[in-house]
């Protein structure tokens, strides 16, 4: 049984936190242009399947971190998926600002936030932070519903901003992704 949004609820910290992360982690959390980009080059078929998209009202310390006054937004839940295996659940906090209507960012459906978001020369994101997902965490309900055992997870997060626009894209790397090869 699984409820959405998912809690991503963690203690959220640079990598720099981390100072042994391998190569291949940090090639996967601090990328730093698009996932979808990154994992298109790994796999025959890409593919976006919407787990959950609702309203919900911004709290105080969620409109602190999106460095927004706006309360309304859009919680996009996904996967992201190579050659049909998942690969990255990814939770995205979209506040109801005009820019974010107007690049379509609020009525995407199954095409990717990066395919858009990374077209536009003016986006910037925050530092990225990492948080390690451990077998007790909610997240590990998603793996129940895929099928999956119970694993430690990676996460990565960061606020992007387009023009006065900012939104926050947090994503969990699945067992399947290549992080853990
Ligand atoms: C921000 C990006 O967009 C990806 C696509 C997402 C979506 O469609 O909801 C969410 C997170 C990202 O992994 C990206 O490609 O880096």
């Amino acid at each position: 049984m699984i409820t959405f949004p998912v809690s991503l609820a963690a203690h959220w910290q640079p990598a720099s936190a981390y100072p042994h992360l391998t190569q291949q982690q940090q090639g996967w959390l601090l990328e730093a242009g698009s996932l979808t980009a990154k994992l298109k080059r790994h796999c025959q078929h890409f593919s976006v399947k919407v787990l959950n998209e609702a309203p919900f009202d911004l709290t105080k310390e969620q409109q602190a971190l999106l460095n927004t006054p706006l309360s309304q937004a859009l919680n996009r839940e996904v996967l992201l998926l190579c050659d049909d295996k998942p690969m990255v659940y990814a939770q995205s906090w979209l506040p109801a600002d005009d820019t974010l209507k107007k690049q379509q960012l609020l009525s995407m459906g199954t095409r990717p936030l990066g395919d858009v978001i990374f077209q536009d020369p003016s986006l910037s994101r925050t530092e990225i932070e990492v948080a390690e997902f451990n077998e007790q965490h909610t997240i590990q309900t998603l793996l129940a519903v895929l099928g999956k055992e119970s694993k430690p997870l990676w996460g990565r997060r960061s606020v992007f901003s387009l023009s006065n626009a900012h939104f926050l894209v947090a994503e969990v790397f699945l067992p399947e992704a290549y992080i853990y090869l």
